[in-house]
């Protein structure tokens, strides 16, 4: 709801109306851990669906819910100014990576964040959990869990500021690809919404975005493997660095390259520092990492 609020803020300064068209997905519903037991698009399926079924216009996701792999009937329209892509640990303590304590129990469903965090301390044990925020937090506070990673993102828009987080650099965790950015989507169809909907589009935030989601859709990672990528642009230069770790952390594969940003072909650009990202990682092993992973998880 914060995110529909959000877009249709941004529509309203652009001199649209708007008006909400609430909706609940399966994944808001199925408390299940998110395993390969279930369809890819489980928070995101249901909002495409309003778009087919003409119930609503715009569909706004959070694009790291959205699967790579694009419904022919609908279009990526925008992605706004990307905000705190960066994940943090939540505890009553205030604990950093290094000062948990030895064998802290860390809730996480994410094989992303677990691997990162077991690669600097094998001590620790992963539990999942799920729920929504509040849900999250409510576990933490019974002591299920010494601490639980968040994406920054999800707190900030709900001004959950009184909640005890530490910020972890992307050093220590590098965020999913997507994860801090929204999704535009629109019926390929509505060239007169396209148009509207154009307007909320950062340029430097979808090449970040197309940089680290082709990376994704190369290994055929999903939303389930532990890989994180991270790319944005600086001064001229768009920069895109990615790792891919077995799922107990022992192993890590890293890559960090960058190209001359130049806004007239950014998909080309986007698209060349994934696929040599993608190349450098295979030949050393980012695919059979990926696969032995999916065993793991089985
Ligand atoms: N389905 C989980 C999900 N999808 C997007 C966010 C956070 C906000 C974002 O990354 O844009 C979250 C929660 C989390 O990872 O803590």
């Amino acid at each position: 709801m914060w995110q529909a609020e959000h877009v249709a803020m941004l529509l309203n300064q652009a001199g649209f109306e708007t008006e909400i068209v609430p909706l609940v997905s399966s994944g808001d519903i199925d408390m299940r851990p998110i395993d390969s037991t279930r369809q890819v698009g489980v928070f995101t399926k249901r909002i495409q669906q309003a778009l087919i079924d003409d119930e609503a216009d715009i569909a706004v996701h959070s694009l790291k819910d959205l699967p790579t792999e694009q419904d022919p009937r609908l279009q990526l329209v925008a992605v706004p100014k990307r905000e705190a892509v960066n994940d943090c640990l939540v505890s009553l303590h205030r604990y950093s990576i290094n000062s948990l304590p030895e064998k802290a129990r860390i809730g996480t469903g994410s094989r992303r964040r677990a691997a990162q965090l077991k690669h600097r301390r094998p001590d620790l044990t992963i539990e999942p959990i799920r729920g929504n925020l509040q849900t999250r937090l409510e576990k933490l506070n019974s002591s299920e869990y010494d601490a639980i990673m968040l994406a920054s993102a999800g707190l900030t828009r709900l001004k959950m500021d009184a909640v005890p987080r530490v910020e972890l650099p992307l050093e220590e965790m590098l965020p999913a690809p997507g994860q801090g950015a929204l999704a535009i989507e629109t019926l390929a169809s509505a060239s007169d919404v396209i148009t509207k909907a154009s307007c909320l589009n950062s340029i430097e935030s979808r090449a970040a975005i197309t940089a680290e989601r082709t990376l994704l859709a190369n290994l055929n990672g999903g939303c389930l493997a532990p890989i994180a990528a991270y790319s944005h642009i600086q001064n001229g230069v768009q920069s895109l660095r990615a790792i891919v770790l077995s799922t107990d952390g022992q192993e890590r594969l890293e890559d960090e390259r960058s190209a001359p940003f130049d806004p007239s072909v950014w998909q080309a650009v986007a698209t060349e520092l994934a696929n040599q990202a993608t190349e450098n990682l295979a030949n050393r092993g980012a695919r059979e990492l990926i696969h032995r992973g999916r065993d793991d998880a089985q």
